[in-house]
């Protein structure tokens, strides 16, 4: 991809400069897209004003060629996009023979603490089972705040995620704290919300989930297992639900297996099914379909508002872009974004990382804190230490 010179922003322009260099990374098993510095961003805008804003980004900024960035969980709250001042594609990030061990001195704070998190499963679950709150599946999440004797050194963080080819990785620079401090989201998604290119368009949920074993028949029982758990399945078929009512009205065709299949990374193993569509208007914009299908079942719950309300009453933290979505989108409308899971918050030496659970009726406090625990695998094993913070040997 050629290097694209930015305009500054108009004057009295809803475009606004972003002021920030870190690059982003955008890398999967198709190639890697790397945006360098930051030309203009969007304004400010919430997931229900975002296709719009876009539409007249492309009109007022005639040399940009790209927008990339982060959606944030909640929908009320800021998308933060950008054009970067040059894009570059180049092969996916290549494997490295050795990785060498972190050094000691790492701490790690559980935020909620695990037995605090179990609880709010549990009250998940009597709401669940009340029928006046007409709830039937959330997503709860916790957090991991780690702080490490060092700044953190991103590009090896990305470089050991990268070693998992069947995810895309990502790095994200955010508009800095309120202290100034610069933030980066990084994380390795095997989720797929939309991609869309030309008149096509394929969104690839995941939900159900185990973790997996070095010992290869103890890995294929937790397959098989998972692929047969009646709770799993129902906790799938909402997501594939919600995400087939919502691309109908743009597709004049559109499909999905009938069952879900095994989906597996390094560290896990997800039910998925892949949903294929040929879209009514192709010149309809991704941002547009991002926009309507975020947040999924997968990462919120059904139904959406009241899910996000029992989100709110459970969670005593801000998701920020946790479980929202990253990606990249072009003038023409195409582009990819991937469910922002699997990732972490970085500033200086610090590192907030999350992971999140489907609950519905019959899930269990602690398989959930197990499972989530699972889930901070990947991003953990790409600092090099455990989830307690000790140093463990590079995979
Ligand atoms: C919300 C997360 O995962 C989602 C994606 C795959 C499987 C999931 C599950 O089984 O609960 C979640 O819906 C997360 O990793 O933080």
């Amino acid at each position: 991809m050629a290097s694209v010179a930015m305009r500054q922003p108009a004057e009295g322009s809803d475009i606004e400069n972003a002021g920030f260099a870190a690059p982003f990374v955008f890398s999967g098993a198709g190639g890697t897209l790397v945006g360098h510095g930051a030309g203009c961003s969007l304004a400010p805008t919430a997931a229900g004003s975002l296709a719009a804003a876009v539409e007249v980004f492309w009109k007022e900024q005639r040399h940009a060629t790209l927008l990339v960035g982060a959606l944030p969980f909640d929908r009320t709250a800021a998308a933060h996009l950008y054009a970067p001042e040059s894009v570059s594609a180049a092969a996916p990030i290549g494997k490295v023979r050795s990785l060498p061990r972190a050094a000691g001195g790492w701490t790690s704070i559980a935020e909620p603490p695990a037995a605090t998190y179990a609880d709010s499963v549990a009250r998940a679950l009597a709401l669940l089972n009340d029928e006046a709150a007409a709830l039937r599946k959330v997503v709860l999440a916790r957090s991991l705040l780690v702080t490490a004797p060092h700044a953190i050194d991103l590009d090896a963080v990305l470089t050991r995620l990268a070693q998992d080819s069947t995810i895309t990785t990502y790095a994200v620079p955010l508009p800095a704290a309120a202290s100034g401090a610069p933030r980066t989201l990084v994380g390795a998604s095997p989720e797929l919300l939309v991609d869309k290119r030309g008149g096509t368009v394929r969104s690839a949920p995941l939900a159900g989930s185990a973790r997996r074993h070095a010992d290869a028949a103890a890995d294929r029982a937790s397959a098989d297992g998972l692929l047969h758990s009646e709770k799993d399945l129902r906790e799938h078929a909402f997501v594939v639900e919600a995400i087939l009512d919502t691309l109908t009205p743009y597709c004049r065709a559109l499909s999905a297996p009938e069952g879900p299949s095994l989906v597996s990374t390094a560290s896990m193993w997800h039910l998925g099914t892949a949903i294929d569509g040929e879209l009514k208007d192709p010149a309809v914009s991704v941002v547009e379909l991002a926009a309507a299908l975020h947040p999924t079942p997968a990462v919120c719950g059904l139904p959406r508002a009241t899910a996000r309300e029992a989100i709110a009453t459970l969670e005593d933290f801000d998701r920020g872009f946790y479980a929202g979505a990253v990606g990249w989108a072009d003038r023409a409308g195409d582009g990819r974004w991937m469910v922002a899971i699997r990732c972490a918050e970085f500033s200086g030496a610090t590192a907030r990382l999350y992971a999140g659970a489907g609950i519905v009726p019959g899930s269990d406090p602690e398989s959930e804190v197990a499972e989530t625990s699972a889930k901070f695998a990947a991003l953990l094993a790409a600092l090099g230490i455990d989830e307690a913070g000790r140093t463990q040997e590079p995979r």
